[in-house]
C-alpha cells in the first residue's frame, strides 16, 4: 500500500494538539522528529518529552486529497496562512524485509557474536548469542551495549556468578552465561524486559542458569563476582549503594549508559566503594569499570 506524508514544523507546546487534529482529518499515524539537532537524554520515568522545535509527520493513504486539511490547518492561530509544510510520497516497500535486512551478526571482542535468528551464524565455533530485536532494549547495535559486551568478553567468566542490573532483552546476561558464567541474575524495572529476557534465554538454551526479578522481588542478600549495569547516569548514581552491596570484595563492576561528559562524575562517586579504572568510550558514550574494595 502506498502512502503520502505531511511534514509540519511546530513547537512542542502545539505538537500533541496538532497530532490530534490530523488524526481527526484521517491521518493513520503521527510521528515526531527532532527539528534541530537537540537530543533528549534521561527523561523522567513515564515522561515522553518533545523537542522545542518538533517536526510532526502525519501519514495518510496515497489517494487522500490534503488540500482541505491544509486549508483547515491555516485557520489555526498557531500555524496561520502559508504555514511551512511539505507533502511527500512514501515509497511502497516491504518494510519488514527492509527492517530484517538492516540487522546482521556483529562480533564483540575476541569470542562473542550476537546473531539475528534469520541470519547464518558466521563462526559456529565462536560464542554465539541468538537474539532478535524486540520490545526490550538491547540488540548490540547501541554503543553502550557494545561496550558492555566487549567488557564481558574480556573477562574469564568461568564458574562466576554475575548480576545484570537493567537486563532489558537479556543480551548481557545471556552473553555472560555463554561465556562461562555458572549463574546469572537479571533485574529490571520493566516486566516486558523480564519477559523478553526469559524468551531470549529459552531460545539460547540457558534458562537454567538465569534468574530474573523485578527489583522489589530480588533476593535480599544477592552478591556476585561480576556486576554489569547499563542504565543511565542518574539511576546509576541513585543505585550506587545498592549496586556496591551486590558485588563481592574483589569482584568486578562495569557501568554504562553514561555520556562521556558524565563519566568522571559517576566514576568519582563510585570510587567510595570501587577502585575505578580509566573509562572506555564509543561514540558519545562511556563505560566505567572497577574492582570492589
Ligand atoms: C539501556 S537498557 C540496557 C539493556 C541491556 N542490559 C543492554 O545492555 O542492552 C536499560 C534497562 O535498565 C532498566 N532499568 C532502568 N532503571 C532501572 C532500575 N532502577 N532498576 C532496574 N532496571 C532499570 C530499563 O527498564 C532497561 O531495560
Amino acid at each position: 500500500m502506498a502512502w503520502i506524508q505531511l511534514r509540519i514544523h511546530t513547537h512542542r507546546d502545539h505538537a500533541d494538539m496538532l497530532g490530534d487534529l490530523l488524526m481527526d482529518q484521517g491521518s493513520v499515524s503521527i510521528t515526531y522528529e527532532d527539528g534541530q539537532d537537540e537530543p533528549i537524554f534521561e527523561p523522567k520515568l513515564g515522561e515522553t518529552p518533545l523537542w522545542q522545535d518538533t517536526i510532526l509527520i502525519a501519514l495518510f493513504d496515497a489517494d487522500t486529497d490534503l488540500a482541505p486539511t491544509i486549508e483547515f490547518l491555516e485557520t489555526m492561530p498557531f500555524l496561520g496562512k502559508g504555514f511551512t509544510h511539505k507533502i511527500e510520497q512514501v515509497e511502497d516497500k516491504d518494510w519488514v524485509r527492509e527492517w530484517m535486512d538492516s540487522f546482521h551478526p556483529i562480533q564483540f571482542g575476541q569470542r562473542l557474536w550476537i546473531c539475528p535468528s534469520w541470519r547464518e551464524i558466521p563462526d559456529p565455533a565462536a560464542v554465539n548469542v541468538i537474539l532478535d530485536p524486540g520490545l526490550a532494549f538491547g540488540t548490540g547495535t547501541h554503543p553502550t551495549t557494545a561496550l558492555c559486551l566487549e567488557w564481558l568478553d574480556s573477562l574469564d567468566l568461568t564458574d562466576q556468578e554475575v548480576i545484570d542490573f537493567g537486563c532489558g532483552s537479556g543480551i548481557l546476561a545471556i552473553a555472560a552465561i555463554k561465556l562461562g558464567a555458572k549463574k546469572v541474575t537479571g533485574v529490571d524495572i520493566d516486566y516486558q524486559a523480564i519477559d523478553a529476557s526469559k524468551a531470549n534465554a529459552e531460545r539460547n538454551n540457558v534458562v537454567e542458569q538465569l534468574s530474573l526479578y523485578l527489583p522489589e522481588n530480588q533476593p535480599a542478600n544477592l552478591q556476585a563476582d561480576v556486576l554489569v549495569a547499563n542504565i543511565l547516569a542518574g539511576p546509576l548514581k541513585e543505585l550506587a549503594p545498592l549496586i556496591a552491596e551486590k558485588v563481592k570484595t574483589g569482584g568486578k563492576l562495569a557501568l554504562s549508559g553514561l555520556l562521556q561528559e558524565q563519566a568522571q562524575d559517576v566514576s568519582d562517586f563510585y570510587s567510595q566503594w570501587f577502585d575505578m579504572e580509566p573509562a572506555c568510550h564509543k561514540e558519545d558514550w562511556s563505560r566505567l569499570s572497577g574492582i570492589r574494595k
